[in-house]
């Protein structure tokens, strides 16, 4: 290998929206040697394919960013499958890097993993300090192993393993499935056919009362290479041993309410917004304390604004074709 940008980089995941988001700017940055698997060609919860896929691979980093992901009402209505497929995606993943001697890898959490009734804004340091949210307990729990096994690799093995935990995330390449989604996504679609239908209201799920941090997947992939780039020494002298993750996220949340009324503004619909409040809240907020990640010089640029107007864009390009 000559230079640093010739490294074989695995992005697991890499269809999906941070995965495609992180190919975009490691191109970006002009490495050239990503390796790519379909969910058809690599089925990540199959130990043998994985096995060999490292073993014929000679890869020297990894990206993580594979994984079963949906909405509250997706978590919450296909929790085996929630907690099945995400260890078994990292459990192989990650023991697979191992054996294979894979340099560098780097795991992605979620917000979901701290306890629903956490003080705010949720330190690195509130991880397991108390109940978690039960929409999304099986999501959490997998996600949880993850950082622990990346952590206990570290401990034992002297793997350079690390994990971030990503709030919120929208942007371009989203699922915009009307039940199984995140609810940006879920909102873009509901506005967009309410506005081409004339519909006099949109109804939103729950009260409107949560509060939620929005992070712009561009923002989120920048992120990831921003820690996967950083000095071991650096990565080991912010974390511990028992307590690796680094949060990641904007330091400012809005109500569910508030996204809503911005969304329909993006959209242009005119209509009005109701609340169905047989449909479950979550979380009532979870906002990152992102100060980790500020101290070690990255800081996000993208506007929830700014973000919301490219997504609905790309929206109407892909996936309405008008
Ligand atoms: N979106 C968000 O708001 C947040 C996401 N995250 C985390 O970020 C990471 C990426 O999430 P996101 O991009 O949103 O998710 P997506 O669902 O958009 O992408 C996940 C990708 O993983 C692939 N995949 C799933 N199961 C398998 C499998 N068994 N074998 C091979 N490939 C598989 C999917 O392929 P296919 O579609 O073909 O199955 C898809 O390309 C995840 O770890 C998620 O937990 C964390 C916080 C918030
Ligand atoms: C990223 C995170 O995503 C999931 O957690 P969540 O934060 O609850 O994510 P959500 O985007 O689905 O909902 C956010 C809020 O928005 C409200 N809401 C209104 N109307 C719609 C709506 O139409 N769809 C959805 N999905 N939510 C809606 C909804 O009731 C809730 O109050 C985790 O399971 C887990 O996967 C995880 O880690």
């Amino acid at each position: 290998m000559n230079k640093e940008s010739d490294k074989r980089i695995y992005v697991a995941g890499h269809r999906g929206l941070v995965g495609s988001a992180i190919v975009r700017t490691l191109r970006k940055r002009d490495y050239s040697n990503i390796v790519t698997r379909t969910h058809a060609e690599l089925d990540l919860t199959q130990q043998a394919q994985v096995r060999a896929f490292f073993e014929s691979q000679s890869i020297d980093e990894v990206y993580l960013a594979a994984a079963r992901v949906g909405g509250i009402h997706a978590n919450n209505t296909y929790p085996a499958e929630f907690i099945y497929d995400n260890l078994m995606i990292e459990a192989n993943i990650i023991h697979e890097a191992w054996r294979a001697g894979v340099k560098k890898l780097l795991f992605l959490g979620s917000s979901c993993i701290y306890p629903r009734m956490a003080q705010q804004p949720m330190r690195e340091e509130y991880l397991m300090t108390g109940p978690l949210e039960a929409t999304n307990e099986p999501y959490a729990i997998a996600k949880i192993a993850g950082i622990k096994m990346c952590e206990s690799y570290r401990r034992q093995y002297g793997a350079d393993f690390r994990s971030v935990m990503p709030t919120n995330l929208y942007g371009p390449g989203d699922n915009y499935h009307p039940e199984n989604s995140h609810v940006i996504p879920a909102l873009i679609r509901r506005f967009h056919e309410a506005k081409m239908n004339g519909a006099e209201r949109v109804l939103i799920w729950g009260t409107g009362t949560p509060r939620r941090e929005f992070l712009y997947v561009d923002d989120m992939a920048d992120a990831s290479v921003h820690v996967m780039e950083m000095e071991r020494s650096i990565y080991e002298t912010n974390t511990t041993p028992m307590l690796s993750h680094i949060n990641v996220g904007t330091g400012e949340d809005v109500t569910i309410r508030e996204i809503a009324e911005l969304i329909s503004k993006v959209v242009g619909y005119q209509g009005n917004i109701e609340f169905d409040t047989s449909k479950p809240d979550g979380t009532p907020r979870k906002l990152m304390d992102t100060s980790k990640l500020a101290r070690l010089g990255w800081h996000p640029s993208v506007s929830l604004q700014a973000g919301l107007i490219e997504t609905y864009r790309q929206f109407q390009e892909s996936v309405t074709g008008n």
